[in-house]
């Protein structure tokens, strides 16, 4: 299976979602990236329900929603209701992440869990077989446009030994600073998904790029 292309919709150009919608659309993207962040959790406020069910009125592929908030339980029915196909939450936001993964479950989602470049991926080794994604952080959450914090590589090679070990069938998500050399290099790692935001959209041919990435 060839790796997984998440563009990130943070990057787009938010007066003309729509286009640029569909431009990942007919594009070999396979899923669309929906960075939530709450000015709580990271330093910095994205947007919210009424934007991605707009998204999803014109997706035709899989929304990957990225939250980036505090008490992310509050909200998992919402999230789908406006058309989240997978949900991954942060595990430095969650108390109880066993119980928050359930519910995102039971709602009918995929469920994944990001873990900040701080974060060891060992903490996950007992609820791995549970999970559908683990989402390595390689920039520090809140912000597109950040450089790639190498050590990543190391820890996704980690999280796919402990995935092997555990027999879990989640997949490694890679999200912050990717581009062709750094999404290379993940790939080598282990990673089956690629996340990029500024990386396509400030590019002259983003529907190009995502391609470029998706032929690593
Ligand atoms: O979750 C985040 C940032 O917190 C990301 O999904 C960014 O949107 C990735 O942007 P680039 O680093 O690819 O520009
Ligand atoms: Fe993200």
């Amino acid at each position: 299976m060839s790796q997984i292309i998440s563009p990130s919709v943070l990057s787009c150009d938010f007066a003309n979602i729509q286009r640029d919608v569909e431009m990942i659309n007919n594009s070999t993207a396979d899923w669309f990236h929906v960075d939530v962040m709450d000015g709580v959790f990271v330093p910095n406020i994205s947007f919210g329900f009424p934007v991605i069910s707009a998204i999803k009125k014109h997706a035709t592929k899989p929304l990957d929603v990225h939250l980036m908030i505090a008490n992310p339980d509050q909200y998992i029915e919402a999230f789908k209701k406006a058309g989240a196909d997978w949900l991954t939450v942060h595990y430095e936001a969650c108390t109880h992440l066993h119980r928050t993964i359930q519910v995102i479950k039971a709602n009918g989602m995929k469920a994944g869990v990001a873990l900040n470049p701080h974060t060891s991926v060992e903490v996950l080794e007992d609820i791995l077989p549970e999970l559908d994604l683990v989402l390595i952080m390689s920039v520090n959450p809140g912000f597109g446009g950040q450089k790639f914090i190498p050590h990543a590589l190391k820890r996704v090679a980690r999280l796919k030994e402990l995935i092997n070990k555990t027999g879990s069938s989640a997949l490694i998500e890679v999200d912050g600073g990717v581009n062709l050399e750094t999404g290379k290099q993940l790939l080598e790692a282990g990673a089956d998904a690629l996340v990029a935001g500024s990386f396509v959209f400030n590019s002259p041919d983003p529907t190009q790029t995502i391609q470029d990435l998706k032929a690593l």
